[in-house]
This record gives C-alpha cells, sequence and structure tokens, in this order.
C-alpha cells in the first residue's frame, strides 16, 4: 500500500479558498497512492483560532465537497486532515474526514482531546465522544488528531477495534517538535501499528509549525520523515507487518489491565 502525507504549508498570506483549491490539485497529482494523509485544520490553520467561528463549516460544506471530488479524480483513499465542523446544534468541533476513492464521506472524527489548556481549541470547540476507525481493503485505520497523540489510552482502544494504521493529522508546534516524533514512535511500538502522523509547515497566529511529518512501521522503526517546509512524503506500507510483528513478539498478549486484547 502505498501512502502520501501532504504536509501543507498554512501561512495566512493564502486564502482559505485558494489553499482549498491548491490542496485539491496536490491531491488530484497523487494518482499513485493507495491512500493519501492531509494535516489537522489545513484550511485555516490549528493555531487561528479567531477564524474558527467565521471558517466553520457544516460537514458536508465546501472543503468536503473539493475534499470528495479530489478522491474520485484520484481514485485514492483521502484522511483529508480536519476541519472546523459547525454541527446541526451550533456547537463547533475539530473534525476529521476520510473519502474513498468514489468520493464517498467513509468516515469522520470529532477530536477527542482539544489543545489549548484554558484557551484556543480546548474552550471554543466541543469534544468528541467515539474512537474511530474505518475499513480499508486488507486493513483497517484508526482515526487521531494531533493532541490525541499524547493519550495512549485512544490508542490501546484504537488497536483494541482492529486498527493497524494508525493515522494522524497535526498541526504540531516547532517548540514541541521533540515529542512529536518521540510521542509517533511510542504509539507505534506500544501498539505494534503504522504510524503516519502528517503535521503542517509555515507560521500562523505566531506560531511555527514543525513539519517532519512521519511514517512508522509497527517494530517503532522511522520509514520516512519530512523536513520542516512543503512537502509530499511519499511510502510503501505493507499491512501484513503488523500481524508479524504481533506473532514474532507478541507483547499485547501480555496485558494485564484493560479489557480488550487486540
Ligand atoms: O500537544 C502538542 O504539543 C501540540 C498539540 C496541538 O498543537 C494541537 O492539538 O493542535
Amino acid at each position: 500500500m502505498r501512502a502520501s502525507l501532504l504536509q501543507i504549508g498554512v501561512d495566512p498570506a493564502e486564502s482559505v479558498k485558494s489553499r482549498r483549491a491548491r490542496v485539491a490539485s496536490l491531491v488530484r497529482e497523487q494518482t499513485g497512492s493507495d491512500l493519501v494523509v492531509l494535516p489537522e485544520l489545513w484550511p485555516v490553520g490549528a493555531f487561528a483560532s479567531d477564524l474558527f467561528a467565521t471558517e466553520a463549516e457544516p460537514l458536508t460544506g465546501p472543503t468536503h465537497d473539493a475534499m470528495a471530488a479530489a478522491a474520485r479524480d484520484a481514485g485514492v483513499w483521502l484522511h483529508a486532515g480536519s476541519v472546523i465542523e459547525r454541527s446541526d446544534d451550533g456547537t463547533l468541533y475539530n473534525t476529521a474526514l476520510v473519502f474513498s476513492p468514489d468520493g464517498r464521506l467513509a468516515a469522520t472524527y470529532r477530536k477527542i482531546h482539544r489543545f489549548g489548556f484554558d484557551q484556543g481549541e480546548a474552550v471554543l470547540l466541543g469534544a468528541g465522544d467515539r474512537a474511530v476507525t474505518v475499513g480499508l481493503p486488507g486493513t483497517t485505520v484508526g482515526l487521531a488528531t494531533c493532541y490525541d497523540l499524547r493519550f495512549p489510552e485512544l490508542f490501546r482502544q484504537l488497536t483494541a477495534a482492529g486498527a493497524e494504521l494508525l493515522v494522524v493529522p497535526a498541526g504540531w508546534p516547532t517548540r514541541r517538535r521533540a515529542h512529536w516524533s518521540l510521542l509517533a514512535r511510542a504509539r507505534a511500538v506500544e501498539n505494534q501499528c503504522y504510524v503516519l502522523a502528517c503535521g503542517t509547515a509555515g507560521t500562523h497566529a505566531g506560531v511555527e509549525q514543525a513539519g517532519h511529518s512521519v511514517v512508522v512501521d509497527p517494530w517503532g522503526e522511522v520509514l520516512a520523515e519530512a523536513g520542516p517546509d512543503e512537502e509530499v512524503l511519499t511510502v510503501d506500507v505493507d499491512p501484513a507487518t503488523v500481524a508479524r510483528t504481533r506473532a514474532d513478539f507478541p507483547v499485547l498478549r501480555d496485558r494485564v489491565l484493560g479489557l480488550d486484547r487486540p
């Protein structure tokens, strides 16, 4: 399975509308991939909280429409990163969208752990309450978003639900880059899963983005890592490696705490 992580630049000089069109064209170019992954909140920028209310969209809003068409045209599975979703009751969520190669919305995931402590997303957005997996041909993908990466319980739940690929769109700041790669590797090793973590590049709302999107295999080896700037990171992953790793080194079998055994 070939995966392409599109590490999008989110500088504020580009309007949301033109970024959306540019990203749709980039997705359309990825015809050789099976799975394309975009970062967290790439339309607005994860730290541009002053834009959250004005740029919020319904689940089937302009980003949905543009990404559905791009996935269909490229014939790829598309994890379209996340958007600010305005729900029917007016609550805003940081919601990830996954499309199948026919442009159907195959899954949505509302970010459970909201970042910002007493500001930004943590106070402006509602929290998701459900771990989500989505079936792709021959494998299962578990969904998590950015700050979720710090909470191993969510990843254990996704693994228990059958996830083999953990896909994590993010808008991770440069200041905590050391945590980013460490946590991505830790989630891969402890769950014996692939981790595909796609961040943003550039600077918005005064926050420099780390880039350095990374793909880690179930043994914890880094298969590919981007630099700090906008980049397409393409890598081949073999979901069968997950079962092989778990059979060769069956650590998940020895869990004592928790009810679900993957
Ligand atoms: O956990 C972190 O250090 C960064 C999290 C973050 O930027 C986010 O969730 O948007």
